[in-house]
């Protein structure tokens, strides 16, 4: 099937971005201070989306994903097994999200990792900025995204930082906060580190799950990842006094590989499924995993990575964690040949996750057209040279 016809655009998306838009004057000026902003009563146009791409007026109805107890497949019942790869199977081919539960991940690591959040959000913006993310760069802190984009900015400050399995990488979150935040932010970095362990552990269960379901031998896609160069990310998002004018992320299919996101109980995150916005309710007990981009490839299309959004509340200050799984930087994505055949030939040109990710960061603004653009870019590189 071409890509064209699988990747249904809705008219309401429009990637503006392929480069650096903006002047230097206007990188200068605007500032994403939450601790202002979220008293503003008006807030600056480039927060303002397009009538089109605004939140909804009423409240989205809630989308029903399955509910994936993993209790039964970690402890090795191969019943349980079965049963929750077909589950999986079928949401990943419908829209790729699912939750899970009993998924091993100790319940006050993942309430430290919330809590500790504050610690770094709630910093002053010039001692955030220590983490301040240069051009380019996919980790650091990022007020809103106002260095790099000139319209459409999500009402929103990250941190991001990078995430190895490999061995003698086992204390990089921990040097990451140590080295760039300094010594009293060690507890965070190790905090961090131990959730970021944890994650990585459930993703590789979960790709072996992923495995089952496409009928590829069970190990193929954890091996696959088993080392990983992953990103993990936790999102901050400030009350605003404007919310139907704006977003806190806009509408983006992830170009990772697999997501592991933990809202708290405020609720935001939307799913854009037969043709409308759909809301996932917060579950604190359970992760949101959804197939990014590079799994979509994986799998030569048969998973879908689908489009995504989170919408602002004037009220509370919203967070989520995510771990995004990425293949170890030089690894050919390339989907096995189990899922290549006379009907479904392989739709997408071989690539690393290290090009895909500078695609996202210099040349493109990550939407839901982002994998079939990489793929055009991929293609015509490969043919001029
Ligand atoms: C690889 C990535 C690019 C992205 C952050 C991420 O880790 C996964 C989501 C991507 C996205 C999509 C919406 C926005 O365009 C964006 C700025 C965001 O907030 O999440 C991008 C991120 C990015 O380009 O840094
Ligand atoms: O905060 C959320 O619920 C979604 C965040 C997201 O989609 C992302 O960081 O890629
Ligand atoms: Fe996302």
């Amino acid at each position: 099937m071409a890509i064209d016809c699988m990747i249904k655009t809705p008219s309401f998306v429009s990637n503006s971005l392929k480069e650096e838009e903006h002047t230097e004057d206007q990188r200068k000026s605007l500032v994403f201070d939450a601790s202002v902003l979220q008293h503003e009563a008006n807030i600056p146009q480039q927060f303002i989306w397009p009538d089109h791409e605004k939140p909804n007026s009423q409240k989205s109805k809630e989308l029903e994903v399955p509910l994936i107890d993993l209790g039964g497949f970690l402890s090795g019942h191969s019943c349980s097994a079965e049963e929750a790869s077909s589950l999986v199977g079928k949401a990943c081919q419908k829209h790729g999200f699912f939750l899970v539960v009993n998924h091993g991940v100790d319940e006050s690591l993942i309430s430290d990792a919330q809590r500790y959040m504050d610690l770094f959000f709630e910093l002053p913006l010039s001692e955030k900025q220590r983490a301040q993310r240069k051009a380019g760069e996919s980790c650091g802190y990022a007020s809103s995204f106002t260095g790099r984009f000139s319209s459409k900015l999500p009402w929103k400050e990250t941190l991001s930082f990078r995430f190895s399995s490999e061995e003698n990488s086992s204390d990089i979150v921990k040097d990451y906060f140590k080295n760039t935040m300094g010594p009293e932010f060690v507890r965070l970095g190790k905090v961090y580190q131990e959730y970021c362990n944890a994650m990585n552990k459930l993703s590789l269960g979960i790709m072996e799950l992923l495995g089952m379901s496409l009928g590829v031998e069970r190990a193929h896609f954890k091996e696959f990842f088993e080392e990983n160069n992953s990103i993990m990310r936790l999102n901050y998002y400030p009350p605003c006094r404007k919310p139907d004018l704006t977003l806190g992320t806009g509408p983006h299919c992830d170009p990772t590989s697999l997501t592991i996101l933990h809202q708290d109980n405020v609720g935001g995150l939307e799913v854009f499924v037969d043709n409308e916005w759909r809301s996932i309710a917060p579950n604190s007990r359970a992760f949101v995993v959804n197939i990014g981009d590079t799994f979509m490839a994986l799998s030569n299309g048969r998973y879908k990575s689908c489009l995504h959004r989170a919408v602002v509340n004037n009220k509370t200050p919203r967070k989520s964690l995510a771990f995004f799984l990425c293949p170890k930087k030089d690894k050919v994505v390339r989907s096995p040949e189990e899922l290549v055949d006379e009907n479904n030939p392989r739709i997408y040109p071989d690539f690393t996750w290290s090009t895909f990710l500078e695609f996202t960061q210099k040349h493109y603004r990550a939407d839901m057209n982002t994998l079939q653009a990489f793929s055009t870019w991929v293609q015509q590189k490969t043919s001029t040279t």
